[in-house]
Parts: C-alpha cells; sequence; structure tokens
C-alpha cells in the first residue's frame, strides 16, 4: 500500500507485511511550515498559520467560512494509547485529519521499571506497551497518513527508566522523532536509583541528540504529584533547569530541548492571574529553548467540558505568551484512557483557540510593570532553592533530604518531599565503571568508549552499528502466541466478513456507548436510576463515568458507559435519503429561461428567522443565487396573509418556515395554508414548501403541503425542489 485512500480505513494487515524489512523514511522532529505574517486565507488575514492541510476536517463553524481550515503555527499534540497498536493507529489518522501533527502514545503502567525492552504487540491497559513491533509499525503507518494529510507527522514516546539507554537506541533505529527524557521523572516517579538514572540519561540524550529527537522533559509529573500544584512552581522552574542543563552538557541542542510547562493552578482559583506571571517567567528563564504548552492533568476531571474550558484557557495563556506545541491531554486522563473522540475533541479544543487568538498580541499585551514583581519573585524562590540545593552538597543530597515535591512553597517547607536514597531505590549499585577495552554497541555514546585514533565512524570496526547499518536490527515478530495483533486482527476480519459492526470508543467495535441522562434525583439515586436504565435497556457493564450535581435535591446529570450485546448487520441499514438536487447549471438555465417567484415567511407566532434567510439569500448560497425571485414578509406572518401575498405576486411557490411545534402548531400551519390555498383556488398554481428544525418531509406531505425540509437544508435543496416539479407540471401540460 503506497498511499491511503480517504474512501477506505487503513489495512492493518497490510501495515504489519514485511514489518521486518521497514526502514524510517527519515530521523528527527519536524516543526510545521510557518506562513508569513498577514497571510489571507479566502479573505480572511492571520499572523500565527503555517501551511494548510491537503485533506482535513475543518471546524464545525467553517461551513460558514467557505470551509477554510487553517493550521495554527503551534504543533499541536494528539495523546493516543488505547492499549492496542492497530487501534492507535486509526485513531492517529483521525487525529491528523482533525489537525494534529505530533502523535504521543502513553506508556502501558510502569514500563519504566522493566530493565529491557518488551517484545510483539501485547494488548495493554491505560497505555500501549512500547514495543520494536509497536513503533515501527506505527511509524510505517504515520508514513501513510501523513502523505495523506500532506503534513510531516511527529510520533512521540518515552525514553525514560530502567531500560532507558536501550529504549533510546530502538527509538533512534525506528525514527521516533520525539521523546519525553528526564532522569528526574525516573527517580522521583519510578523510584529508580538517582545515579544510574542520570548515568542512563547522559547516554540517553546523547543518542536522542544523535537522531535529532526533540525531548520533552518530566516537570510536569510534579504537578501532577503535588497537593496543591501552585506551590511547586518555584521547585518546577529548578527542575527544568536541572534536566535543560544536564542536556545541554551532554550535547543536546537547544532548540529540540522543550520544557513541559504546566499552569500550576485551575478555576475556582483565579488561574490567569496566578498562571501567567509563571508562564512568564518560564520563558525569560528558559530563553532558547522550546515550550510545550500541556494542561495541568491533576487537576483534569472526568467532565468534559470542565476539561475542555482548562484546555482553552491552557491554549489562550499560550498565545499570550509563547508555546511552540500545544498538548491535548482529554478529559479521559481524569479517565485514564482516552477515547477516540475525546482526542479528536482534544485537537479541535487547540485548533479552535489557536486560531481564535491569532495575532491577539497585536492588541493585548501583558502589563510587563504590573507582572514584573510576581515574575520577579517566583524566580528568586528558584534561585534560592537552588542555592539551598547546592549548600546540601548537591542534588543527589537535596534528594535524598527529601527537598523535592515537598507540598510547600518554596523556601517554605511542610517536610513531605519524595526523599529518595543515592545508593538505595531500584536498580540501585548497578552502574559499573567501564572496563579499559568497553567499546559501546552504537556509535553515538556519552563518556568512555574504547577507540582507536582516526576512526571516521566508531562502528567502522564493527562493519557498521545498527544506527549506520540497519540490516543488523534484530527484528523479533511476536514473543507471545496468546497475546498479539494477527489474533486481534483475526475477530475483526471475522467482523468485517459477516458485515456486522457494533460501536466502538477506542478498540474496533469494542461496544461500548455512551449515555447521559438527567433525572429529578440527588446523586445516588441519579447514579443507581441511570444503572437501572441501562439495565432496562439489556445493556452491558453499566459504569458512571461523570455526573454533575445540577442541584441537590432538583437533579443530577450522569453520564454512563456500557455495552451493547448485539451487532448490527450494515446491509440491513437504511440509509437516509440525501436531498435531491439538480447540478447548479440546469438551476440556471431553467430560471433564466422560466423566471421564478416565491413569497416567504415564518408563519404563526415563530420568530426564528435564520435558518429561511439561509435558504433564501445570496450570501449563503439561497436560492437567490440561482435568479429566483422571492418577498420575504418577515416573521410571525398569519398563513392567510402568506397566502394573499402569493396571489397578488402570482408566486410559483410558498416558503413557510415554522420552527415552534407546542402542541402541534406547525402542523396546524401546514393544514391552513393548503386548506386556504384551495379556497382562494390558487392550490394547483402554487407549492407550498414547509421547513424547519422539526420537519420532515413524510411529515408535511401528510398534512397537505408539497415537500418539508428539515434541519440543514441548503437553497440548492429547495431551488431544486421548484424547479424539478414545475418541469413535471410543464411536460403534463
Ligand atoms: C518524563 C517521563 N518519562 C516517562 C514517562 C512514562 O513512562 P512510565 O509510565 O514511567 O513507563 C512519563 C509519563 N508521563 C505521564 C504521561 C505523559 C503526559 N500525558 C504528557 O503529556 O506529558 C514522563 O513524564
Amino acid at each position: 500500500m503506497d498511499k491511503l485512500d480517504p474512501r477506505k480505513q487503513i489495512d492493518v494487515e497490510e501495515i504489519l507485511k514485511d514489518l521486518d524489512k521497514y526502514r524510517p523514511k527519515r530521523r528527527g522532529w519536524t516543526w510545521r511550515k510557518k506562513l508569513p505574517e498577514g497571510t489571507k486565507i479566502d479573505r480572511y488575514d492571520y499572523h500565527q498559520i503555517s501551511e494548510l492541510l491537503k485533506n482535513s476536517i475543518p471546524l464545525p463553524a467553517a461551513h460558514y467560512f467557505n470551509n477554510i481550515d487553517p493550521q495554527p503555527d503551534v504543533v499541536i499534540t494528539s495523546e493516543i494509547a488505547s492499549g492496542r497498536f492497530e487501534d492507535d493507529i486509526r485513531r492517529m489518522r483521525m487525529a491528523a485529519w482533525h489537525g494534529a501533527d505530533h502523535i504521543m502514545v502513553i506508556r502501558t503502567l510502569g514500563q519504566s521499571h522493566f530493565d529491557g525492552l518488551i517484545e510483539g504487540t501485547p494488548e495493554g491497559v491505560g497505555g500501549i506497551p512500547i514495543t520494536r513491533k509497536q513503533v515501527r509499525a506505527t511509524r510505517k503507518a504515520l508514513d501513510l497518513i501523513e502523505e495523506e494529510v500532506g503534513r510531516p507527522i511527529n510520533f512521540h514516546s518515552y525514553v525514560s527508566g530502567v531500560a532507558g539507554p536501550e529504549i533510546a537506541v530502538l527509538f533512534a533505529e525506528e525514527g521516533v522523532n520525539g521523546a519525553h527524557q528526564d532522569p528526574q521523572y525516573n527517580v522521583l516517579y519510578r523510584g529508580v536509583n538517582p545515579v544510574r538514572s542520570f548515568v542512563d540519561a547522559a547516554v540517553a540524550k546523547k543518542i536522542m541528540a544523535w537522531a535529532n529527537m526533540l525531548q520533552i522533559d518530566g516537570a510536569h509529573n510534579a504537578n501532577a504529584s503535588a497537593k496543591l500544584a501552585w506551590t511547586v512552581m518555584p521547585e518546577l522552574l529548578v527542575q527544568h533547569g536541572i534536566n535543560c542543563m544536564y542536556s545541554v552538557k551532554v550535547g543536546m541542542p537547544k532548540e529540540n530541548i522543550a520544557l513541559s510547562t504546566v499552569p500550576p493552578v485551575i478555576a475556582p482559583l483565579p488561574e490567569m492571574r496566578i498562571d501567567l506571571p509563571y508562564a512568564v517567567a518560564l520563558r525569560e528563564l528558559f530563553q532558547g529553548y522550546r515550550f510545550r504548552a500541556q494542561m495541568n492533568t491533576r487537576y483534569i476531571e472526568s467532565d468534559l467540558f470542565d476539561a475542555t474550558r482548562a484546555h482553552v484557557l491552557n491554549a489562550v495563556l499560550s498565545r499570550l505568551t509563547s508555546a511552540d506545541l500545544q498538548s491535548t491531554i482529554t478529559p479521559d486522563e481524569g479517565r485514564n484512557v482516552p477515547w477516540h473522540i475525546n482526542s479528536i475533541r482534544g485537537v479541535e479544543t487547540a485548533k479552535h483557540t489557536l486560531l481564535a487568538m491569532d495575532g491577539i498580541k497585536k492588541y493585548v499585551k501583558i502589563d510587563q510593570e504590573a507582572i514584573r514583581e510576581k515574575v520577579r519573585e517566583l524566580k528568586m524562590r528558584a534561585i534560592l532553592m537552588l542555592e539551598e540545593i547546592i549548600e546540601m552538597g548537591g542534588y543527589f543530597e537535596a534528594l535524598e533530604a527529601g527537598m523535592f515535591v515537598d507540598n510547600g512553597y518554596y523556601p517554605e517547607r511542610f517536610g513531605d518531599g519524595i526523599a529518595r536514597k543515592k545508593d538505595g531505590e531500584l536498580a540501585a549499585g548497578t552502574v559499573v565503571p567501564r572496563d579499559h577495552d568497553y567499546m559501546a554497541p552504537v556509535c553515538e555514546h556519552f563518556g568512555y568508549n574504547n577507540l582507536p585514533e582516526g576512526l571516521e565512524k566508531p562502528c567502522d570496526l564493527i562493519n557498521g552499528c545498527t544506527f549506520h547499518n540497519p540490516d543488523k536490527i534484530q527484528f523479533i515478530d511476536e514473543l507471545d502466541e496468546t497475546d498479539n495483533v494477527n489474533l486481534r486482527l483475526e475477530k475483526i476480519k471475522d467482523m468485517k466478513k459477516r458485515n456486522v459492526i457494533k460501536p466502538e470508543v477506542e478498540w474496533f467495535a469494542d461496544g461500548w456507548i455512551q449515555l447521559d441522562m438527567t433525572f429529578s434525583l440527588p446523586e445516588e439515586y441519579a447514579e443507581a436510576a441511570a444503572l437501572a436504565v441501562c439495565e432496562k435497556l439489556g445493556l452491558e457493564e453499566p459504569t458512571i463515568i461523570a455526573k454533575t450535581v445540577l442541584h441537590p435535591s432538583e437533579g443530577t446529570y450522569v453520564e454512563v458507559k456500557a455495552k451493547v450485546p448485539f451487532e448490527i448487520k450494515i446491509d440491513e441499514l437504511e440509509l437516509p435519503k440525501k436531498p435531491e438536487t439538480l447540478p447548479e447549471e440546469e438551476l440556471f438555465s431553467f430560471v433564466e429561461k422560466r423566471p421564478i417567484k416565491v413569497v416567504a415567511a415564518t408563519v404563526g407566532e415563530d420568530e426564528h428567522s435564520v435558518g429561511l434567510r439561509e435558504v433564501l439569500d445570496i450570501k449563503h448560497g439561497g436560492i437567490e443565487k440561482y435568479g429566483i425571485k422571492y418577498v420575504y414578509l418577515g416573521t410571525s406572518v398569519p398563513p392567510e396573509k402568506l397566502i394573499d401575498a402569493a396571489i397578488e405576486t402570482g408566486a410559483d411557490a410558498i416558503l413557510a418556515s415554522m420552527i415552534i411545534t407546542h402542541n402541534d402548531v406547525h402542523i396546524k400551519n401546514m393544514r391552513r395554508l393548503n386548506e386556504l390555498a384551495i379556497e382562494k383556488g390558487i392550490r394547483d398554481k402554487v407549492l407550498i414548501i414547509v421547513g424547519g428544525t422539526q420537519i420532515n418531509n413524510d411529515m408535511a406531505i401528510e398534512n397537505g403541503v408539497d415537500a418539508g425540509f428539515g434541519r440543514g437544508t441548503k437553497g440548492i435543496h429547495v431551488a431544486s425542489f421548484i424547479v424539478k416539479k414545475l418541469k413535471e407540471r410543464e411536460s403534463q401540460k
């Protein structure tokens, strides 16, 4: 398969074919290609955008603006890790079409503790097992997906833990483009021996630098671990500093070192007033480095709307300061397992906000005077903390003293920091001095490497290392006969052969659906009632995933996920009939030869006019565009007046809009129009067409009119119907 067809699903079996022979197209990170300030897209000018995509899905409101889909200048990340890489690949394609060009997979739990690589494609939960086959298949799929959207896509994973250097070599061999790497992470959150972690990090960073990979640090984890994230702001500056300087000393270029910046708080705190000085301090202290903006996952609940608001504000903060990458932690971080829809919503939120704030600095400036004091205070606290770390004898001593992730706002100390022993923890005592004749297995290495003088490439000694002679890579396909992608694909093939489907949230046809319900009950009863509804519907494994108390006794909103116990037969599906439309040329030429007039109004006591105006006016592609003349009588027009106007103007058609349906007033108005037209003797001369969000064609015809158009109707649908009917009448004469 050399390219994807948007009308066909990606064929994972094709991706897996000859995987042992696949070689990455390139190595290293790709930034978006920025367009000049003031670039026009359609008739609108932009100041912070990048090249457009070849294939993409624009924001929901784009159809009002010729479906433009501008791409912000900032890389947008989608975090995808369903636990099955074959389903991650499908979602990566969805995310790429919505504008993600940085695909980050969350690892399966605690892979940091593995002292070696995993092989094959075992299923994971709440993350994906990172293996060579998973990495290679994903990069190969992303090669196709980036071709389809027309923009390079960065694939991102994690170099951390006890097998850090091996993972770094694997990623360099396989063309992984970005990775988290921060020795402090292993120590603080995975309990790896500090000396081991920093020695491994030097090797891993050197390899990442050779592969030109973008590095993201682990500072965000302090936010996620502290009781009150804002108290660790001074420490975050210190943690960023430690990882940045360590990376520079190892040889990483600054432009590949990204700080994982997370705003310290969230509403109900005065979020922006606290986060802004911190964001400004970061950008002042770490000029020349990259900034990866990430919402604070510490406070992401499973409430989709709250997560989205947090996400929007995080992107606003990015635009008010600066960001090179905008992460889109989905609300599911609160639910721990991102679903397709929430990964996509996250990308849409980032794209929407970054575009909405395009060029905002032309009008909105941060008052540097006003913010100065707060910024200075944060820097001072960080400097004091660094000085104390030095007084304590250095990083490892400070670590032993529990200096990090202490919940006190430095210099305030609560003494509840994470302490790690310099000669303790996981893999303690496993760092041994290199033997005199030690030679590194790959060319890129940090520290002593026993090489003869004048060698252009160290691996010339061994006829090439895996970086320069990829045929030396041992590709192990599967290790576990009972847990691998081939078995999982068999089940999918069987469903496709039987042409059946089930709904899904993260894995193909996993059967999960989400329902939301509101009960006039207190929350515990509402939850129980929601589960009871699922039981009565015959759904399986109903689980409450989120709820909102509307009032302690008046009501509770509950979101439930549950599995459907049945399959849907695809060939038994009745596809909704698309309204017929005639070619535009045919409409233009017919109306030119045979002028058409209509009268239009919103009838009854109805004041809604937006939909009808869109069907009428040329600027929305209304019937006027095809030369049809109309008289618009306005809103709340009695049916009698509409019929009289049709007679006065000799109209060919009446367009009556009806949105309100209280006690079937729309039905009554349809019947009234029909009866009046008959009474006045014009029924056979005038078409009566009704429209509205609650209208459908069957109901309209049942109630005596000629056609009914529902939600989403456009001028071409109505114009086509009128011309078709007039042609039929004239051919009967
Ligand atoms: C510096 C570092 N190394 C390794 C790992 C993961 O490795 P393991 O889980 O210890 O095997 C992490 C994970 N961070 C949380 C998820 C990513 C988050 N959602 C993000 O977007 O940044 C990390 O921060």
